[in-house]
């Protein structure tokens, strides 16, 4: 889904924004077109999430900027308070549950402008979250998950390498891999479709507002960082696509990161461990090393069920605490590129 999405179904003037999160087949220039819609779309809607074999229930309460049936999502509460000192975990910004889509999407968009990070409350129903939990951890037993360290030349062309700090173990959720692991990952696929569409709903708006032009994503990886296995596993402080930084390394083109945080009930980052801690400095440009973002303040992110976080993936500096406890830290990424 990328590109244009075309002119709006109803309306047929404006620019179509956003589609249809149950069916991806229609496209809306906002909430009240989409609402207007709704009686006369909702049994070709019916028809195709049944033809693709999606559960409609959770696809309703899944992290998608419009939904059909409503009209689009529902912000709660913006802005709890964001104190951010290290180990307090920041509030929703968003909390998404069925109504004002494009509202909801600005709230992001606003976000990251000021901050550079946002983190959303999904919305999704509880028995999709306990679906892909149980997916991820049978994924997890029947020894899916690989290694994710990568090892890079300290400069360009040197023999020395340096592997990332990292000790969680991935699942690229990649096309080949979805066809060839169908039935192992029915949830996690509607889950990576799901948090492909909030992404793609928020290109026009990152493009018009920010000069962000989005036109790839990358497959899901499911990430797991076990603290029975690997006491103590973490993510040291880095930037996805660390180009504007002092060190040598080309432009990925990732520009946007997202992250839906998968576990079996609360996570208590006090007694598990495991936050995702974002460096707040300037959003708009990258520190030139880790010791330069660690002046900056701290906002901790717990990894709980259904929360997503969203940060630019070529400015901010994060790192995924060390777990203190024996659980499972699972979670669902995906990156937007510019090229
Ligand atoms: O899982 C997280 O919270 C962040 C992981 C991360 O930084 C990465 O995979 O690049
Ligand atoms: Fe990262």
């Amino acid at each position: 889904m990328t590109g244009s999405l075309g002119t709006c179904r109803v309306c047929s003037q404006r620019e179509a924004l956003a589609l249809c999160s149950r069916c991806r087949e229609v496209g809306y220039c906002g909430p009240d077109c989409q609402r207007e819609d709704w009686p006369s779309h909702k049994a070709s809607c019916n028809q195709a999430t049944k033809l693709l074999g999606k559960p409609t229930g959770p696809v309703a309460a899944t992290p998608s900027p419009v939904q059909c049936e409503t009209g689009g999502l529902h912000v709660v509460s913006p802005s709890k308070s964001l104190s951010g000192t290290p180990g307090t975990p920041a509030g929703f910004d968003v909390v998404l549950h069925g109504q004002r889509s494009i509202e909801n999407a600005q709230m992001v968009i606003d976000k990251l402008k000021e901050r550079g990070v946002c983190v959303v409350k999904a919305g999704a129903d509880r028995s999709f979250q306990r679906a892909v939990h149980m997916e991820s951890e049978a994924l997890r037993s029947s020894r899916k998950f690989g290694e994710a360290k990568k090892g890079q030349p300290v400069v360009p062309g040197s023999d020395q390498i340096r592997f990332d700090a990292r000790d969680d173990k991935v699942v690229w959720l990649s096309s080949s891999w979805i066809e060839a692991n169908e039935k192992k990952a029915r949830a996690l696929k509607v889950l990576d479709d799901q948090l492909a569409d909030f992404g793609w709903g928020l290109k026009q708006m990152l493009e018009d507002q920010l000069g962000l032009t989005l036109s790839k994503r990358s497959p899901g990886m499911l990430s797991c960082y076990d603290g029975g296995a690997v006491p103590g596993a973490k993510y040291d402080f880095h930037i996805d696509n660390p180009y504007q930084t002092q060190m040598e390394v080309p432009d990925d083109g990732r520009r946007l990161t997202l992250i839906y945080y998968i576990s079996d009930g609360q996570w208590d980052v006090q007694k598990d461990g495991g936050g995702l801690q974002v460096c707040l400095s300037d959003p708009r440009r990258a520190p030139r090393t880790t010791a330069e973002a660690k002046t900056s303040e701290l906002l901790t992110v717990a990894p709980e069920c259904d929360t997503i976080v969203a940060f630019f993936s070529h400015t901010m500096y994060h790192a995924v605490l060390p777990l203190s406890s024996s659980r499972r830290r699972f979670a669902l990424s995906t990156w937007f590129s510019c090229k």
